[in-house]
């Protein structure tokens, strides 16, 4: 028996998948769902980290009482986020949520520091204004006692499997997110930290996805009544899981990793460092079996999350497959917005940014609910074919359709519109791509799958693909057309 379990936490919610293999095929449980809500102090937005830990021991009771022996666990999350370890080997506060303004302006003061290019050439990752690089020196800037009293740097699922198993450790996929790590020389990069005044102590040994990280400690063996087990380093940024599960059939692939946010590229076997890559603003994030995950990330469904989070604070509650109804309802390719402008990243009245945004743009501003998921949606899709010719440019390949993956593609409208928009083939599934991600990883480990590629294969065999045909192509390549001019968004 092969029973293993992955914890995978998103930014809006988080799973226990439970995971099995019968003559190589997959089968998975949800074994418990939980929302994951980002708590909101005065100007300061934390995740809940312990409500978090809570959960996972949630899991492995729910596991334990329904009889199920396992054999390993592996967590993933989102990237960049992170806290602190004290001497005392307790966590120092609450890790803030990377949409915390206090990033506001770090990364321009930095560059004043250090320039754009420096950081790239060592590190390959794409900028953003929330990388852990950026919430450092903010905190440094703001002599925050964190960083007095901090010892041990770990990223969000460091820390939840430091609490089961006593052991601290980074790991690859989530370290390259930092824009701290060197691809090239494979760790922590010390000229980095030597500008910025951050300790290299403090930055541990980084697992590649696959490594043992230790087991269930004693203590919580105890808790939870429960035997010990392995604890995996997977691919623990959850995007890194994501691309795992592609049930691609050829090395060169593309894919869209469509959830919270929309994270669009290829697999690379080394990181791609040249001057383009920089122009476009692309990254480099650790990926699986020594491969790199050359991607850009895009806004994604964020805008219309909270979108649907101001019209319930108004009192109109919609589901989203009622509001991907009422888009389908309203006029077409009526206004874009560039889903990547900064106005749409801090949470808030999204719905009001929008018609700012349109307004700013010399657009009549979506007015009914239908019109602005619409606008939405057009935009996101004709973002992706942007990247998706961006990434062909870079890479060098040319790719005959897109894997689209996560909890996103339930919404079929945006997967037609993406098909729509690239002009070629899109293939959907699966849904649950970062958790089947942490599972092949650890099956990977231990020899149930002889690699990667086995097992994408199992994937393949294991779990629909929905294939989207390209339709009204005319009227797209039109409007990518106005969307750009629009949108002045070249490169
Ligand atoms: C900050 C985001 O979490 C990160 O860029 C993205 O890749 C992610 O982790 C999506 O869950």
């Amino acid at each position: 028996m092969s029973d293993i379990l992955a914890f995978d936490l998103g930014a809006s919610s988080g799973r226990a998948l439970l995971g099995r293999l019968t003559d190589g095929k997959i089968e998975v449980e949800e074994l418990h769902r939980f929302s994951n809500d980002p708590v909101q102090v005065g100007d300061r937005l934390y995740w809940d980290i312990l409500r978090l830990y809570h959960e996972i021991k949630q899991g492995l009771l729910k596991a334990k009482h329904q009889g199920i022996s396992l054999h390993s666990m592996g967590i993933d999350s989102w990237a960049v986020d992170f806290g602190f370890i004290g001497k005392n080997g307790e966590l120092i506060g609450n890790p803030y949520h990377y949409r915390d303004r206090h990033t506001e302006g770090a990364m321009e003061s930095l560059f004043t520091r250090i320039p754009p290019h420096v950081i790239f050439a060592r590190t390959g990752i794409q900028f953003l204004p929330f990388n852990t690089i950026y919430q450092l020196y903010a905190l440094k800037e703001a002599k925050s006692p964190l960083l007095k009293d901090g010892n041990r740097f770990l990223m969000i699922p460091d820390i939840l499997r430091y609490f089961l198993t006593g052991e601290m450790h980074n790991e690859f996929s989530n370290a390259t997110t930092t824009q701290l790590f060197n691809p090239i020389e494979g760790t922590w990069d010390s000229e980095l930290l030597r500008l910025l005044d951050l300790p290299r102590s403090w930055f541990g040994d980084v697992l590649q996805p696959g490594e043992k990280a230790g087991s269930i400690q004693p203590s919580v063996c105890e808790e939870l009544g429960i035997p010990s087990i392995p604890v995996y380093a997977v691919a623990e940024h959850d995007t890194g899981s994501a691309v795992a599960a592609v049930p691609a059939t050829e090395k060169s692939f593309a894919y869209l990793s469509c959830g919270t946010w929309s994270l669009m590229g290829t697999e690379v076997d080394k990181p791609v460092l040249h001057d383009l890559a920089l122009k476009l603003n692309f990254t480099n994030e650790g990926g699986v079996a020594d491969t790199y995950r050359l991607l850009k990330n895009i806004m994604g469904l964020w805008i219309l999350q909270e979108c649907r989070r101001e019209w319930e604070r108004a009192g109109e509650s919609y589901s989203f497959p009622e509001l991907v109804q009422m888009a389908s309802g309203a006029k077409s390719f009526a206004a874009f917005i560039d889903p990547d402008d900064s106005l749409f990243l801090p949470p808030g009245d999204m719905p009001s940014r929008i018609a700012q945004y349109c307004q700013q743009t010399g657009q009549q501003a979506p007015e009914t609910t239908g019109e602005i998921v619409r606008c939405i949606l057009e935009s996101l899709a004709l973002k992706y074919r942007q990247v998706f010719e961006l990434t062909e440019r870079l890479s060098g390949q040319s790719f005959n359709g897109l894997h689209m993956v996560g909890g996103g593609i339930q919404n079929t409208l945006l997967c037609q519109w993406t098909a729509n928009a690239i002009g070629k083939s899109v293939w959907a599934g699966p849904s649950e791509g970062s958790a089947i991600g942490n599972l092949v990883v650890q099956w990977i480990a231990r020899g149930e799958f002889a690699d990667i590629w086995e097992a994408r294969r199992a994937i393949r065999e294991s779990f629909p693909i929905t294939v989207y045909e390209p339709e009204e192509s005319e009227a797209w390549n039109a409007a990518y057309i106005r969307f750009l001019t629009i949108t002045g968004v070249t490169e």
